[in-house]
């Protein structure tokens, strides 16, 4: 049985679509807008999803590139009423599936649904096994992780350059080192550059290096962080914040592995291989000018998306087992029980700092309880049980209370439960419906829309096109 997910707002289609699709023995999700079925692709994982066009909150077809970049992606297949020109070319190179328009007879709504699920059943059954991955220090076994796994297998495999994202504390360093140790250039250097913490007239001479009496103080020659990488991985950590002056010459070192230290006659050669983490989203630094699009597509050959520890509660009670043992063992004092209910919070709690946070929560308690031989919730901060408790509170909260808040309903009928919205989606949506009303109030005009938003006409451009508002022409 495969898992389909339907996203379309026409409720008359979403039950047509259940309907046929549940006849054919496959488990449907039917959501009405693009923000709750991209939450929905967030919270599990689906074989096929048909996906409209013109969806009250954005352009199905934009969103293709977002969907597909995903780890364990579905095959996109786009169900759309309205016609467009080049629509059905757009979508293939977006990456979809395949591409149907409304009104579509049952067979040629389900052929390709066939096809599509024939073609996932062969390609994970080709799968390389990771069990022979060196996964050092990457704790956790649901099946995300097992996802992230294989993609690190896959990236390992290549010296393509590779963008690993993920929110903060997530371990994107820890999963850029396993994609370096089970490389070819496991023996040469991992060389890591914390972009966050170069200023802007230090970063040349890091990266580069600079020759004999460059500046003043500059008494003998420096190698660079990239010749130091020389025959191993240069990792760029916190690549969002390479300064935009920067980032012309960073794209020439990465096409053509060469380089000018600072002050230096000659150019001098690295081969290395590129891996680069982020935290922020780089296509909105794109389309706000402070990121080069050029360098954000030679960056993402490969992209492992590494998910919030939220969307993994699977793998909290062994994180937090393992470091029980590794804080007791460096403090040498006797390992410790968990309580259920000790437990029971740690997998309620959202984790916004992810295993960063798990980390150091589990170092502090370790340390707070010395002797004592049993962990309860009463041994957590109580900043983390407030925010549990309210997290429960929340449940019995009215749907007009939650209107105004970035949450959003889970589950059908009396049994639904409320959940924060994961924030790219409550941002995206807020972003939305800023440049919706931006372009009501200002009449369709583009250069009232700019006045009003002190944007420039460029980056409005970019993110009309991101959130599929039209133009007036
Ligand atoms: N799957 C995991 N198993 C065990 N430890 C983990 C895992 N993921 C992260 N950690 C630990 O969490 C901490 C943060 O990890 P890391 O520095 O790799 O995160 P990051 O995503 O690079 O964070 P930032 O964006 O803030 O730089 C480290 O101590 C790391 O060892």
């Amino acid at each position: 049985m495969a898992k389909i997910l339907v996203i379309d707002d026409d409720t008359h289609i979403r039950e047509v679509c259940k309907l046929v699709i549940e006849g054919m023995g496959h488990e449907v999700t039917a959501q009405p807008t693009l923000a709750k079925g991209l939450s929905a692709l967030d919270r599990e994982f689906f074989d096929v999803l048909y996906l409209d066009v013109d969806l009250p909150d954005g352009n199905g077809l934009i969103a293709i590139p977002k969907i597909t970049e995903r780890e364990r992606a579905p095959e996109v297949i786009i169900f759309t009423g309205a016609s467009y020109p080049n629509g059905a070319e757009l979508a293939i190179k977006n990456g979809a599936w395949d591409y149907i328009e409304k009104p579509a007879t049952a067979e040629s709504m389900t052929l390709p649904l066939i096809r599509a699920l024939q073609y996932r059943k062969e390609k994970f059954a080709h799968r390389p096994p990771t069990v022979a991955l060196k996964r050092e220090g990457i704790i956790g076994n649901s099946p995300r992780v097992a996802s992230c796994l294989d993609l690190v297998a896959q990236a390992a495999n290549s010296d393509a350059n590779t963008l690993i994202t993920g929110e903060t504390g997530t371990g994107k360093e820890l999963f850029a080192r396993a994609i370096h140790d089970n490389s070819e250039r496991a023996d040469g250097p991992f060389v890591v550059v914390d972009c966050s913490s170069l200023t802007e007239t230090l970063i040349e001479s890091v990266l580069f290096g600079h020759a004999k009496g460059a500046f003043t103080g500059a008494e003998k020659k420096q190698e660079g962080l990239i010749k130091q990488a020389d025959k191993g991985t240069l990792f760029l950590d916190e690549v969002g914040e390479l300064p935009i002056s920067q980032q012309k010459a960073f794209l020439r070192v990465l096409q053509e592995h060469r380089f000018r230290p600072v002050g230096a006659k000659e150019e001098e050669t690295s081969d290395f291989r590129l891996v680069a983490a982020t935290n922020k989203d780089l296509e909105t630094l794109v389309a706000a000018g402070d990121f080069r699009n050029d360098l954000l597509f030679r960056l993402r050959t490969m992209h492992l998306n590494i998910p919030a520890l939220r969307y993994r509660g699977e793998d909290i009670r062994e994180l937090a087992i393992y470091y029980m043992n590794a804080f007791c063992k460096k403090y040498k004092v006797p390992l410790k029980g968990f309580s259920p209910e000790f437990l029971d919070s740690l997998e309620e709690y959202d984790w916004p700092g992810n295993v960063r946070e798990l980390v150091n929560l589990m170092e502090n308690i370790i340390v707070r309880a010395q002797y004592e031989p049993t962990l309860y919730p009463k041994h957590l901060p109580p900043e983390i049980r407030i925010r549990i408790m309210s997290g429960r509170r929340q449940e019995g909260m009215t749907a007009q209370d939650n209107e105004l808040l970035p949450v959003q309903e889970q589950g059908g009928g009396s049994g639904q439960e409320l959940v924060l919205t994961p924030f790219d989606d409550y941002k995206r949506d807020v972003e939305h419906r800023y440049f919706k009303l931006l372009m009501q109030t200002a009449g369709g005009d583009i250069h009232k829309a700019c006045e009003l938003s002190e944007l420039g006409k460029q980056s409005l451009y970019r993110y009309l096109r991101i959130h599929g508002i039209p133009t007036r022409t």
